[in-house]
């Protein structure tokens, strides 16, 4: 049986969801079809999950809702009725809508979870009657009646280890199953939403928990390109991607799959296909446990991701004093600030970091922490930096890839905040300034690609 899951793109109009049940329809083991919230139909159009933020944010400061919860409703309205679906459809999506604006505010964060979570939950009560009045008897099933337990992290939910035992009972549910992407429950019984764009990691919790011989992602690109299609025109497809290549590549911007997604899917050994909805007959591309490499290709992939500090720590000596790392992300930890990379030299250390983790006042008490606890001959906080990341399994054992990426951003004239390479050899680093971010991925595309 395969796992079949498909994006707000593939979901925003009645046009849309016709190809979406064809599609179904056409592979009998397409039985478990996990569902995001309507997206946007064309690109000044508006994603259904925004638009439940702005009302959730409305409802939370006391201020006017009925404009949000009209334009919220006539999305699905414009569906049911395209679609000639029974009217009683629009009526259970427009009451749940407005019953969210009675829910309890104690706890913004939950208030907040559950208005963007009924976007994919009503989606998958539309789509489950839409199936079944086309001739695919279809089943709603809610993350919780389904077992899909998370951690207590509104926005940032984890799936818990046990939530796949009971997922597996899934199977016992006669015809399609259709299941809202995005959120899970926690063991309390609180929706609780996973990270933007998080539909992909349901449909990745529930391949795992059915041990489904696939995951179809479907979106509405043919394939996964090596470089962003707004930034290069037309690059490169790629066939095969390994799930190392894949998650460095989402991590750092490559929006068409969530990086969190691939973990479930690549522990319980299930492929992953991405396809196109308006393109189905395209191969798309296949995320694998490993790839034999080609010996002229040595990158698969370049991203670039925005939105970083880089605090640089110097002191004379740093590599003989026992301990000095430790001490640093101790102060850290403390602080409740996570960090990404980490390059180091003999007497320096900096710390790259989300930069929407510090506020100013945060980023003060930090460096005068650093300054006192580690008695550091000089510190120093960057901010608006990217993070270009270019990878491939196969750069491991080809000589020069650094130097060649090196001498493309020379050329173009960028400077080269930091680099970094990953241990594991499949991904180099490359910091710079937020600016010259799309110069310099097509600096780098046209060095690995072109060339
Ligand atoms: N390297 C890439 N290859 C393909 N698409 C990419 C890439 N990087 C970013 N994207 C973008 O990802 C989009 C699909 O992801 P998303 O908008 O989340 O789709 P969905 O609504 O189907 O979940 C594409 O339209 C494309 O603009
Ligand atoms: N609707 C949610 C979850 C999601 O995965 O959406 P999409 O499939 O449109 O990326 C969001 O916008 O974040």
């Amino acid at each position: 049986m395969k796992v079949i899951k498909f994006g707000g793109s593939s979901l925003a109009s009645a046009t849309q969801l016709k190809k979406v049940l064809d599609i179904v329809k056409s592979d009998d083991k397409r039985k478990f079809v996990v569902v995001s919230a309507p997206g946007k139909r064309s690109t000044d159009d508006e994603k259904v999950t925004d638009m439940l933020i702005q009302y959730a944010e409305a409802y939370l400061a006391n201020k006017e809702v009925n404009k949000y919860q009209e334009k919220i409703i006539n999305r699905y309205a414009d569906m049911v009725q395209e679609l000639h679906l029974d009217s009683s459809v629009l009526t259970k999506i427009s009451d749940s809508i407005k019953k969210l604006c009675h829910l309890d505010k104690t706890h913004p964060h939950r208030v907040l979870d559950t208005f963007k979570a009924s976007g994919e939950d009503n989606n998958a009560k539309l789509v489950a009657a839409y199936f079944s009045s086309n001739g695919l008897p279809a089943t709603y099933v809610n993350p919780k009646q389904a077992g899909l337990l998370v951690s207590d992290e509104p926005g940032c939910a984890n799936v818990l280890d046990e939530a796949y035992e009971q997922l597996s009972n899934l199977h016992h549910i006669e015809g399609t199953l259709v299941i809202p992407g995005f959120f899970g429950y926690t063991k309390k019984g609180d929706i609780c939403t996973f990270s933007r764009g998080g539909s992909d990691i349901t449909g990745s919790i529930i391949a795992a928990g059915v041990h489904a011989e696939l995951y179809e992602n479907f979106t509405d690109v043919d394939a996964i390109y090596a470089a962003h299609p707004g930034i290069i025109d037309e690059p490169k497809k790629i066939d095969v991607l390994t799930f190392r290549e894949m998650r460095e590549l989402s991590y750092a911007g490559f929006g068409v799959f969530h990086d969190e997604a691939l973990i479930p899917a690549f522990k319980a050994n299930i492929p992953v296909v991405i396809k196109n909805t308006n393109n189905p007959s395209a191969p798309g591309t296949n995320i694998v446990a490993s790839r034999a490499t080609n010996p002229h290709e040595s990158v698969i992939g370049i991203a670039g991701d925005a939105g970083f500090s880089s605090i640089y720590i110097s002191k004379y000596l740093m590599n003989r004093e026992v301990g000095f790392g430790r001490h640093v992300l101790a102060i850290f930890e403390s602080l409740n600030l996570n960090y990404e990379h980490m390059p180091s030299g003999i007497d320096d250390i900096s710390i790259v970091l989300r930069e929407s983790q510090i506020t100013s006042e945060l980023e003060q008490i930090l460096l005068e922490r650093l300054k006192k606890e580690l008695c550091l001959d000089e510190v120093k906080v960057r901010h608006g930096l990217s993070m270009i990341v270019v990878v491939g399994e196969g750069m491991k054992s080809r000589v020069g890839i650094a130097a060649k990426g090196t001498c493309a951003l020379a050329k173009a004239g960028i400077n080269l905040e930091m680099i970094n390479q990953g241990s594991s050899e499949v991904s180099i680093i490359f910091g710079i300034k937020k600016e010259d971010e799309i110069d310099a991925i097509k600096a780098l595309y046209h060095a690995y690609f072109n060339e």
